[in-house]
């Protein structure tokens, strides 16, 4: 197991980048970490998905989605082809679906909640730009580290 994040949170003291959102975990793998990259889209899933068919080399994606729980961003699908890329996990502003098979696949996949609904597929949205949830600037080429205690950002790790 890699640092978990109340010993990162212990190190770092009251200024750790600790996320405020209370992601709820749906993946397989409850802690996972990697260098940050990032999407943002709005009920729309090409773009990801393209990015998670590229290789991962043990990044996490972290998405943001709005915080809309309208549709799914990820699925099943998705979820594998980011885990079978060499993706460490996703940490998604949004809902995921298919969750009882994401429950079983070892990726990490931290979202708001779920929603069957299909998202759009125009591809609409931006890679790579930094991205602010609960309080933290998720800057792509920095460390994520999650745990089911949270999602901390450190800028090595
Ligand atoms: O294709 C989608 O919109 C998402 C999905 O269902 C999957 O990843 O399995």
């Amino acid at each position: 197991m890699g640092l978990a994040t109340a010993d990162l949170a212990d190190r770092e003291g009251p200024d750790v980048r600790s996320c405020d959102v209370q992601f709820r975990d749906f993946g397989g793998r409850r802690a996972f970490s990697g260098r940050i990259r990032t999407v943002t889209c709005f009920q729309d899933n090409a773009l990801l998905k393209k990015i998670l068919s590229e290789p991962g080399e043990g990044q996490v994606l972290v998405i943001d989605g709005g915080g809309s729980v309208h549709t799914a961003l990820v699925g099943d699908l998705i979820a594998e082809l980011g885990r079978s890329h060499g993706w460490s996990g996703i940490v998604v502003n949004g809902a995921v679906r298919d969750s009882a098979v994401l429950a079983e696949l070892d990726f990490g996949v931290k979202a708001l909640g779920t929603n069957p609904r299909k998202s759009s597929k125009t591809g609409a949205g931006t890679v790579d730009e930094v991205v602010e949830l609960g309080g933290v600037r998720f800057v792509p080429g920095e460390y994520v580290v999650a745990d089911s205690d949270g999602v901390v950002v450190v800028a090595e790790l």
